[in-house]
């Protein structure tokens, strides 16, 4: 969460013009050169008031065996990919997800997948460390730490939930965002083609189930021989695809939120007042032998 130390307005209200950038994760590129150039996609993006990129866009998310020596600061002054996205937001003027990068320097020698919100100045806002990390007995699972915090950002027009990628499977942190105030769910991703139905499903799921947006942003390309899905997507409360690319080759996807459409939604509609459960238990009382 943003710490006390930097209070900041969310009037939760007008419009965000938000652009979603696919990019490909090609091997034969090198991630100095991936880096700049996606440094220049978010520089054309100057206008916006929020751009996303992919998770672990800089090394691919399944490119395990290039996690330790990617591994990067999340300080702007030591990481090279910090520093390139806070240039480029600064030059831009947008507020920026800049995806997540493998992050080294935390705590002692342990690595996180870590996803960074910049905000027009270029000022580092946010860091989220991915909470529920994919592989069961391999990959990711095995190699990095689990981050322990759900986080929200105040962007000046909507109050920013942020997850990524298989945390798409886990409704509860959506739910605990929703709480925290979210309005608009930012969820970068390296998902892979053969789950494709799941990520439509889910990232539509979040969307309804808790009345606020989803802004989904995938992968293009293939890399350690893992096709990606793309299909990145900005989905309303209601559960309507705003914008979805089919495929997946790098591209932008755009979207205007009208933000106001998060309250009338939950109004006219207000399903989330009829929940019983609050974190496991009953809302005005305890569960004891099955009965109230
Ligand atoms: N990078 C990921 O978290 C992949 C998640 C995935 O493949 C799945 O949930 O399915």
């Amino acid at each position: 969460m943003l710490g006390p130390d930097r209070p900041r307005q969310t009037k939760d209200g007008g419009t965000v013009r938000a652009s979603l950038l696919q990019i490909e994760v090609d091997p034969d590129e090198s991630v100095n050169s991936r880096r700049e150039r996606v440094a220049s996609l978010v520089r054309s993006q100057a206008g916006a008031d929020l751009v996303v990129l992919p998770e672990l866009w800089t090394v691919g998310a399944f490119a395990f065996d290039r996690f330790a020596a990617e591994a990067e600061s999340t300080d702007p002054e030591h990481g090279a990919t910090a520093l390139a996205m806070s240039a480029a937001a600064r030059d831009a003027g947008v507020w920026l997800h800049a995806g997540s990068i493998v992050e080294k320097g935390h705590r002692g020698g342990a690595l996180y997948n870590t996803s960074l919100v910049f905000s027009p100045a270029g000022e580092p806002v946010a860091a989220y460390r991915k909470i529920h990390r994919f592989g069961f007995d391999r990959g990711e699972a095995t190699l990095l730490s689990a981050g322990t915090e759900p986080v929200t950002v105040a962007h000046p027009q909507a109050t920013l939930g942020l997850a990524t990628c298989y945390d798409l499977r886990f409704p509860e942190l959506f739910r605990a965002l929703t709480d925290s105030g979210a309005r608009a769910f930012v969820v970068p991703a390296g998902w892979p083609e053969k789950r494709a139905a799941h990520w439509d499903l889910l990232a539509r799921a979040r969307a309804v189930e808790n009345q606020t947006f989803v802004l989904a942003c995938g992968t293009a390309g293939a890399h350690a021989g893992v096709a990606q899905a793309g299909r990145t997507a900005v989905i309303d409360p209601w559960g309507e695809v705003l914008a979805q690319t089919d495929g997946n080759e790098e591209t932008v996807v755009t979207a205007e939120l009208d933000l106001a459409q998060v309250e009338k939604v939950r109004e006219s509609f207000p399903v989330l007042k009829d929940r019983v459960l609050k974190d496991g238990v009953l809302k005005d009382g305890v569960l004891k032998d099955g009965v109230r």
